[in-house]
């Protein structure tokens, strides 16, 4: 089981994703970006030296939405959210392929990971519920 955390950054109303490059797993898919935890790393220090390896950013996990568990063909990802604060910088990408700040209802016409999906249903209801 690989625990994987990923970020929802917000700002302005909208929300990144990047598009994984054709290099790595899951070629293609859009994603909230992320990645492994590394042991001995809180979930919300493993985020933050993620997106600031990733994408150059700084970001603050505020709240941990439900994790999801999803089987890929050797391996299963547990994938654990937060939703994030933009703390500043200017989004350099390291490894994907593109990013994209999206409002929430452009959210289900992108191409994402599996495991993502009951994510975005998960972020699209608390959106909803804010008014
Ligand atoms: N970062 C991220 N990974 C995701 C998401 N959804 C999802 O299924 N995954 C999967 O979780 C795993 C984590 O991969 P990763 O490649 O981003 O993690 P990493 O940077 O720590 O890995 P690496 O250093 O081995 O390349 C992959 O199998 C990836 O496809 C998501 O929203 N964000």
């Amino acid at each position: 089981m690989i625990e994987v955390v990923c970020a929802i950054v917000e700002q302005h109303g909208r929300v990144l994703l990047t598009q994984r490059s054709e290099q790595m797993r899951e070629p293609m898919l859009w994603e909230f970006p992320g990645g492994k935890l590394e042991s001995g790393e809180t979930e919300q220090q493993a985020l933050v030296r993620e997106i600031k390896e990733e994408l150059g950013i700084d970001v603050e996990p505020y709240h941990r939405l439900e994790p999801v568990q999803h089987p890929y063909p050797g391996h299963t990802v547990v994938l654990i959210p937060y939703l994030c604060q933009y703390n500043g910088g200017v989004i350099n990408l390291l490894e994907h392929r593109a990013y994209r700040w999206a409002t929430p209802g452009e959210l289900p016409g992108f191409n994402w990971c599996p495991a993502d999906v009951p994510i975005v249903e998960t972020y699209l209801k608390l959106v909803k519920n804010r008014g």
